[in-house]
């Protein structure tokens, strides 16, 4: 069997399209949705990620500012900042980049930001809504996983879906979107005995581990649908996931590639919890 691509890149061009009409509508009524990108310290990966952000905001019309501190400010001085684009009437969405500085509580910056403004998801008010079912910004790259399974018509009802990673970020969150659609979820992660016999069971399979192809693909049952979130590069400068591409494709329905899979769609559903949070305004 050869697989479908999944191809995120397309998805998220389309879906940055819709949003460009949506803020053109919002800027007609004098509502400029507006992104607050903070970066503390000069870690290279985090820098492109930031400059990606920055680029895609401007693509759909969205305003964004961005504040680039040094290695060594200190969590109170960023406290301040969080605080003032708290307050800041043109700010719908407040980022920060992670990981932060090692001197700075990564908890304490995130539970600083008004929870009206966590366009990341991030927020211990915003996990709570996503673990009881309420309405609230869910965190990017898991409602980017959510919006790529919709578009190709995968239906979860009744699914054996197997996350491989239990991060905050990923693999927790991706785990209850997948329940809340009625999967029967099941979470792995590094004490996990046997991994291969869960994945194996698995209708849809997401990998957010961070370990180069570590998903092996005769591990695949035939026909099912495969979402590598992992984004790891290697000594030889290529960047590969955590799913054995080629192998998992000959077994896969369908497959997301890396690069130009989930990535896209991570700073696609920023765009869209901004313009989402710009609606909402008070
Ligand atoms: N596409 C995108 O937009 C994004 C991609 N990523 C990528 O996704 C990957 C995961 O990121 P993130 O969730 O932040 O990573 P973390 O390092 O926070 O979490 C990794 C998870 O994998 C588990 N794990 C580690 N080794 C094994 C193993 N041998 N078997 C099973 N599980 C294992 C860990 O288990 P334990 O909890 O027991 O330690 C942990 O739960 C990375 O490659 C990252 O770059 C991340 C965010 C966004
Ligand atoms: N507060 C916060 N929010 C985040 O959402 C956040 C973060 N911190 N810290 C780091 C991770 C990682 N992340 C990615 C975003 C885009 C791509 C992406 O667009 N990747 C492309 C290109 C990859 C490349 O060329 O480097 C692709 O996969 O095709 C990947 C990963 C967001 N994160």
């Amino acid at each position: 069997m050869a697989a479908t691509l999944i191809d995120g890149k397309a998805l998220a061009a389309r879906l940055r399209q819709q949003l460009t009409t949506e803020v053109e509508e919002l800027r007609q009524r004098g509502v400029v949705p507006g992104l607050a990108v903070v970066l503390v310290g000069d870690d290279p990966a985090s820098r492109v990620y930031v400059s990606m952000k920055e680029k895609a905001c401007a693509q759909v019309g969205i305003f964004s500012a961005e504040h680039r501190l040094p290695a060594e400010t200190s969590q109170q001085q960023l406290l301040e900042l969080i605080g003032q684009l708290n307050q800041d009437r043109r700010i719908d969405g407040i980022l920060v980049q992670l990981p932060l500085p090692g001197h700075i509580d990564e908890n304490a910056i995130i539970a600083a930001i008004d929870p009206a403004k966590d366009v990341d998801g991030f927020h211990p008010v915003s996990v709570g809504r996503l673990a009881i079912g309420q309405p609230g910004f869910r965190s990017c790259t898991p409602f980017g996983v959510m919006k790529m399974l919709e578009d190709i018509g995968c239906d979860l009802n009744g699914k054996e879906v197997v996350v491989v990673g239990r991060s905050n970020i990923v693999g927790k969150p991706v785990a209850l979107m997948c329940l809340a659609q009625n999967a029967t979820v099941t979470l792995c992660h590094s004490r996990t005995r046997d991994l291969a016999a869960h994945v194996g069971r698995a209708d849809v399979v997401i990998a957010a581990v961070g370990r180069p192809e570590m998903i092996q693909g005769d591990w695949i049952k035939p026909g099912a649908v495969v979402i590598d979130v992992g984004i790891n590069r290697l000594a030889d400068g290529r960047l590969v996931g955590d799913v054995a591409f080629e192998a998992a494709a000959a077994r896969a329905s369908a497959i997301t590639p890396v690069p130009g899979g989930v990535g896209p769609m991570t700073i696609t559903m920023l765009l869209y919890n901004t313009v989402e949070s710009a609606r909402q305004r008070p």
